[in-house]
Parts: C-alpha cells; structure tokens; sequence
C-alpha cells in the first residue's frame, strides 16, 4: 500500500485531497509540519507526499515553494479540491454558547465574514489544520467551543454541525501537489511547474515570458518568490500547458539561452477539480 505524507490529521482537507488523489488504499502519515513532510520524503519514509500549494482566497503559500526547491523534490501531479467550511460543536452546544472558535488560520480567513457577522466577540484560535481543532473541541469535550472543518472531521471525532457552507465566497478552491523523491515525468503531461532567475537587466522577464508565448505555451500561473538571505532577488515560479510536446521542449530550450537558471520542478498531467 502506498504511504503518503500530509501536513496534519485524519479529517483534514490534505487528507481528503490525497485519498481523491491517488482513488486505492493508501496509508495516509500525519505529520506535524510541511518541514516534517519533506523529511519523511527525503529519509525515503513515504513514498509520496500532498501539499497545499495556494489557495484561491488566501493565495500561494510561499513556503512550500522553498522547501519543494530546497528538497529537490519531484511535483507527479496537482488536484484541486472544492472547500466549504463547516461549524462543528459537541452535543447540546447552542450558538448563544460559542465563545472560541477553533481552526486552521487560512480556514479561518476564509470564513471571516460569517465570524465577524455572527460570532464578533468569539476568541480566534490557530490551529495546525482543520481537523486537529475538530479532535481538539471533541476530545475537551468544550461545552463553549466550536471548530472550522471539513463534515468528515465532524463525524471522525463525532462533533455536530452547526452551520455547514461558512466560507465567504462559494468558489473556494485549495490546489495540492503531489510530490516524490525521484521522479520520471508523469506519461501524458501537457503541464509543467519550472522556476527560473533572470538577470536585473530590462526586459530579462519578458524576454521568457515572450519565449513561452511564441511556442504556444499558456502561462497559467505566475509567482515570485523572494530569495531567502538575498534582498531584492527573486525566483520567478511559473506554471505552463501545452497542447503539442514539442513546443514545450522547444520552449525550455530556448528559455535555457534566456534565464539565468532554470529548474523543472515537475511535468505532470492537468489536474481535475473536485467537489465535495
Ligand atoms: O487544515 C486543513 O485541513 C488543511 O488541509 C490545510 C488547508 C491549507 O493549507 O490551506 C487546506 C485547505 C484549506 O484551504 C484550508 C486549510
């Protein structure tokens, strides 16, 4: 059975992300931190890893670039997952009751306007994912507590759900890639992850972004990241699709003669979007 690596528990949006992932049996290893996640990769203790890359209301979790690059870890493929946030409380727990709420910081942006709507004097608590605030209100069994989380963590650690449907804005999408040690790319891709530095000249940027669109290759995404311990320097992270191949190859070839490095971080198939 393949073991795959999340940053937090049962009932957590990653732990959803990878079993719609990978659709078999899996052995899902709940680690503490994205740093622990490499770690287990790297030590060759899992076979395979699911990490939040961005989020379409909180946006990129820059973090997770970094480590992907300082791992020199493989990305095999990418899912996007619908995600709508729930109340969740223990038994006999009314509304008038709730005085913290309990939940992941990027979940509790998410539904921030429902919180400061309904619950303006609740005490916010960060969380290390949104399942570990569900086990943590149900195992106190807190009378005065409530969670944000997905409806699987309600009925894991048996918690009711109050509100369902939370977040501010219905189109809620968090993407994940799946990551490896090692790593052919993936048969039939028509995506790739590539990171590059370009020289502080005019026109170094657009000099690469001109060479994707001459080759008929869509930039689907586009992220700096800044270079930790170098002001002012950045890696530009760049998703991109293709319909034909070899525009692709000729592309990188040519972006090889542009950049002043060049790194594929993955080369993977498109991935679907999930809804709950
Ligand atoms: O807390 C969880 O359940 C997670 O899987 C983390 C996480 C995130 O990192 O953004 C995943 C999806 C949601 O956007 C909220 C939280």
């Amino acid at each position: 059975m393949k073991r795959i690596a999340i940053q937090g528990i049962a009932g957590s949006f990653h732990e959803d992300a990878a079993r719609r992932y990978f659709d078999e049996d899996i052995e899902v290893v709940e680690c503490k931190t994205f740093t622990t996640v490499c770690d287990k990769i790297d030590n060759d203790e899992v076979d395979y890893a699911v990490m939040a890359i961005e989020n379409s209301i909180a946006g990129s979790l820059l973090n997770n670039y970094q480590l992907i690059r300082d791992y020199h870890l493989r990305i095999i493929g990418e899912i996007y997952i619908h995600i709508q946030m729930n109340l969740l409380v223990n038994d006999g727990v009314k509304p008038e009751d709730i005085k913290d709420i309990h939940s992941h910081p990027i979940a509790l942006r998410q539904c921030m306007e429902y919180i400061e709507h309904n619950y303006p004097n609740a005490q916010l608590h960060e969380k290390l994912d949104t399942a570990a605030s569900s086990k943590l209100v149900s195992d106190k069994n807190l009378k005065d507590a409530a969670s944000i989380a997905n409806l699987r963590s309600a009925e894991l650690y048996g918690l009711n759900v109050l509100d369902t449907g939370i977040e501010t804005n219905k189109k809620n999408y968090t993407r994940f890639w799946v990551l490896s040690k090692h790593g052919n790319p993936t048969e039939g891709s028509n995506k790739a992850s590539v990171c590059f530095e370009v020289g502080h000249f005019y026109g170094s940027l657009a000099a690469v972004l001109n060479t994707f669109a001459k080759n008929e290759i869509n930039l689907t995404k586009i992220q700096s990241v800044p270079k930790i311990g170098k002001p002012n320097e950045y890696m530009f992270h760049v998703d991109i699709e293709w319909e034909k191949p070899d525009n692709y190859d000729r592309a990188i070839h040519q972006v090889l003669k542009c950049a002043s490095s060049l790194s594929i971080l993955g080369e993977y198939q498109k991935g679907n979007l999930h809804n709950e």
